[in-house]
């Protein structure tokens, strides 16, 4: 959250976890990794892909699954799975976030790293794609347990990650202060090597602006998707499932550019106020009471209700598949701008398809995240510091080209965004695959 240290939101992340369900996560979800494949067998159809080159692309690199032991403060020991699923390093090094969540499982890693890989593509940036995860839930741990957490799996997983093979970053559940422990412990093994994550802290060579920068890139997005209908942020009505880095970003950054956010859940609660909430209002009574149930500027409502609010742009913010079979026929956004990693499922998609709800893909949608991280690696490799009016600029630009890219493919192969954006990502993997002689 933008007003809080690292520390502090650890901290609050436990209070969340505690708070309750938060609601709309269904049981009908898909799996996540059938739901993810099956839309990368859809593009490389369109893109009429080699079956062969088609199932080398689908099968992940390395899958790495460790158990991490530590001592708890109370004395006792305690155990974790941890896992890094390296999906495809065509493009580049392996890139993305680390996950800490009760729900973390290695179909849904191996997903979320299979999405990487189609992202860094769409976005055009020389990295492949990874993705990581604990299956804990940081609520539950101090913060000195999550140090020794992160430290132990950080031992286990050294020598297969590192500045041109696997660069990690922060995802639900992580952040900067994460980072930092990943930086120290790696440095033990490898000398100091502030590139070999990003989304540190800014002392340790974060890049200004990598904070925000997901919540940023979904602005950005936002407002190439509304223009293309002669519309802008201003006046627009949004609803915002989490109000987590991304989450409470993209709630701020739409607040500033004059949109209206009227409504915005968390784990543990949601709350409405047809005005536009006060989001700064709302940013520290959360970081008070550690989440959104309280807050006194709105109407608390039931957190499974959020996603089928009256609004004309819904931002899932939070986790996978909330949007399914059995919701997506009440939801009433014109606009869906996937914030979250893989928050609709197929079968959603094609409800929401014809109802002429419009799906901004999450590997375009959620791209800033990644794209500043590249910025921030180039940054630590030149040992250059941007300033942050720069971070910005040159993220608009990524999103931007990404987003004009997209509907290029969505013209040339008569497909929606998300098609437009996976065979734009396929094809660049595919392109980089052949040209580096796979077969071979
Ligand atoms: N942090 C980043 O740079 C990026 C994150 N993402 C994706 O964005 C999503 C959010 O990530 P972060 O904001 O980083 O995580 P975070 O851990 O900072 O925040 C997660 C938020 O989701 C809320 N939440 C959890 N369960 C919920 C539920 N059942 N109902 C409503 N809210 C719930 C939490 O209370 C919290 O507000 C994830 O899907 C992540 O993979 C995607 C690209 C980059
Ligand atoms: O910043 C990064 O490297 C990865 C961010 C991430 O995990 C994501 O885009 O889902």
């Amino acid at each position: 959250s933008p007003l809080l240290s690292p520390l502090t939101t650890l901290r609050r992340y436990s209070a969340r976890r505690r708070g309750g369900s938060g609601g709309g996560i269904s049981s009908s979800r898909m799996n996540a990794l059938a739901a993810t494949s099956r839309n990368f067998k859809q593009a490389a159809k369109l893109l009429g892909l080699d079956s062969k080159l088609e199932k080398s692309l689908l099968i992940p690199f390395r899958e790495i699954k460790v158990e991490c032991t530590i001592p708890k403060d109370d004395g006792t020991l305690a155990s974790y799975v941890g896992f890094r699923v390296q999906h495809d390093n065509a493009r580049g090094p392996m890139k993305g976030g680390i996950r800490y969540h009760h729900e973390v499982d290695p179909d849904e890693v191996n997903a979320l790293a299979q999405l990487m890989t189609w992202k860094t593509a769409v976005a055009n940036i020389p990295y492949g794609g990874a993705k990581g995860g604990i299956g804990c839930s940081p609520g539950d741990l101090s913060i000195s347990e999550l140090e020794r957490l992160t430290r132990v799996f950080t031992q286990k997983i050294h020598d297969l990650i590192g500045i041109h093979t696997d660069v990690p970053a922060p995802d639900m559940g992580t952040n900067a202060q994460t980072m930092a422990w990943i930086l120290d412990e790696y440095s033990k093994f490898h000398g100091y090597s502030p590139a070999v994550v990003t989304g540190k802290p800014v002392d340790l060579g974060g890049s200004l602006g990598r904070d925000a920068a997901t919540g940023r890139g979904v602005l950005f997005a936002t407002e190439a998707l509304l223009a293309e209908h002669g519309k802008g942020i201003a006046g627009q009505r949004f609803v915002i499932q989490g109000f987590g880095n991304v989450g409470s970003w993209a709630a701020q950054l739409i607040t500033e550019a004059g949109g209206k956010v009227i409504a915005i859940s968390d784990v543990t609660g949601a709350v409405k106020n047809s005005n536009g909430i006060d989001i700064a209002k709302l940013m520290k009574h959360s970081a008070e009471n550690r989440g959104i149930k309280g807050f006194d500027g709105g109407d608390a409502v039931d957190p499974t209700s959020l996603l089928t609010e009256e609004c004309d742009v819904l931002i899932p913010a939070a986790l996978g598949g909330v949007i399914n079979k059995d919701n997506a026929d009440a939801i009433k956004a014109k606009y869906i701008i996937e914030a979250a990693n893989h928050p609709t499922d197929p079968e959603a998609d094609e409800i929401l398809a014809k109802k002429g709800v419009l799906i901004l893909p999450d590997i375009l949608a959620n791209s800033g995240g990644v794209t500043v991280s590249y910025f921030e690696w180039v940054q630590n490799i030149q040992g250059f510091m941007w300033d942050e009016e720069k971070v910005n600029r040159e993220l608009k630009t990524y999103m931007t080209r990404a987003f004009r890219d997209t509907k290029e493919m969505c013209r040339s192969h008569h497909c929606d965004l998300r098609m437009g954006a996976f065979t734009l990502g396929v094809n660049r993997v595919a392109r980089a695959t052949v040209l580096r002689g796979w077969e071979a």
